[in-house]
C-alpha cells in the first residue's frame, strides 16, 4: 500500500496537485474571460436595421449591446425586440436632456422596453434627474418589465478640457466638473454614470463601490482615438473601476469585428 513517504506515490500527488493547480488556474482565467466579455458594451451605431442585425450576428460574443441616436431614430423599437430575441442585454443611449416633465415623460415610454441601461444628462438638473428616474421605473412597472438602471452622462468624452473651458465657459477644471454631475446624479437617486476612465478612480472613490461607472473613451492601443478625447485603454479602465466599457469603432469599424472583440476581452482580462 502507498504511503505519503512512498516516493512514487509522493511524485503522482505533487503531479496531479499540479494538474489541479493548473486547471483552476485555466478555469479563473476563462472566468475572468467571461466577466470581462459581460463588463463591455458594444455600441450599435449604424445606419439600418439591417446592417445593425447582421453585425449582432457577427459578433455572436457580444451579450451587451448599446442601441444610440442613430439607430433608434432609423428603426425605432424594432432593434429593441431583435436584440431581444437574441437574448441580448441593451443598454438604450438617447441621452434625453430637457425641461423635467418632457424627460419624464420620454423616460417612461422607454422604461416600458424593458432595457437595462437608459441615459440621460446630468446638466439637465436635481429635479429632471428625480423626475426622469421616477418615470422610467414607473413606466417599466406599468408594462411588466424590469425596472431600468438610469444612469446621466457626466462631461461627453470627446469633449476636451480646453473645449469645456473655452467654448463651454465652465469655469471648473473638467475632472472637478465630471465629480459635481457625478454627486448629482448620486443625489438624484440614480443608479450611476457615464464617465470617460480618466476620471473613473476618482468617481469610484467618492461615490462608492455601488455606483456604475460606465466607460466609453475606451482604446486599445492599436486602435485610433477618432473623436474620442479623454480615453484610457481597457485594461486601465478596468483597473480605474470602470463598471463596463463601450468600445465601438475599434470593434465594429475591424476588418474582423468578432476577432478584434475576442482580442479585446483578451487585453482586458490580462
Ligand atoms: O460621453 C460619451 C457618451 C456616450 N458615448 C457613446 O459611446 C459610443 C462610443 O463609440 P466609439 O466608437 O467607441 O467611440 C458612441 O456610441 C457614443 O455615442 C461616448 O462616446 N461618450
Amino acid at each position: 500500500m502507498a504511503s505519503s513517504q512512498d516516493p512514487f506515490q509522493n511524485s503522482q500527488d505533487q503531479s496531479s496537485q499540479d494538474q489541479s493547480f493548473k486547471a483552476q488556474i485555466a478555469d479563473q482565467i476563462a472566468g475572468d474571460r467571461r466577466d470581462h466579455q459581460d463588463r463591455i458594451i458594444v455600441p450599435l451605431d449604424a445606419p439600418t436595421l439591417e446592417e445593425a442585425i447582421a453585425l449582432v450576428d457577427q459578433i455572436s460574443a457580444v451579450r451587451f449591446w448599446k442601441v444610440g441616436l442613430e439607430l433608434f431614430v432609423s428603426t425605432g423599437a424594432t432593434i429593441l425586440a431583435e436584440l431581444k430575441a437574441r437574448q441580448k442585454r441593451i443598454f438604450l443611449d438617447l441621452k434625453f436632456h430637457d425641461i423635467p416633465n418632457t424627460m419624464a415623460g420620454a423616460c417612461r415610454a422607454a422604461g416600458r422596453y424593458g432595457v437595462d441601461l437608459l441615459t440621460v444628462h446630468a446638466t439637465a438638473g436635481k429635479e429632471a434627474l428625480v423626475a426622469a428616474n421616477a418615470a422610467a421605473q414607473d413606466g417599466a412597472a406599468a408594462a411588466g418589465s424590469p425596472p431600468p438602471r438610469v444612469i446621466a452622462v457626466t462631461v461627453l468624452t470627446s469633449i476636451s478640457p480646453r473645449t469645456l473651458a473655452f467654448e463651454l465657459k465652465v469655469p471648473l477644471e473638467l475632472p472637478d466638473f465630471a465629480l459635481q454631475m457625478a454627486l448629482l446624479a448620486q443625489d438624484s437617486g440614480l443608479s450611476g454614470v457615464v464617465c470617460s476612465p480618466q476620471e473613473a478612480a476618482h468617481l469610484r472613490q467618492v461615490c462608492g463601490d455601488r455606483f456604475l461607472l460606465v466607460c466609453p473613451g475606451v482604446r486599445p492601443t492599436w486602435a485610433s482615438a477618432n473623436d474620442q478625447r479623454r480615453v484610457m485603454t481597457p485594461a486601465e479602465a478596468l483597473r480605474a473601476g470602470a463598471s463596463y466599457l463601450v468600445i465601438g469603432r475599434p470593434i465594429t469599424a475591424a476588418p474582423n469585428p468578432a476577432e478584434a472583440f475576442a482580442r479585446i476581452c483578451e487585453e482586458a482580462a490580462a
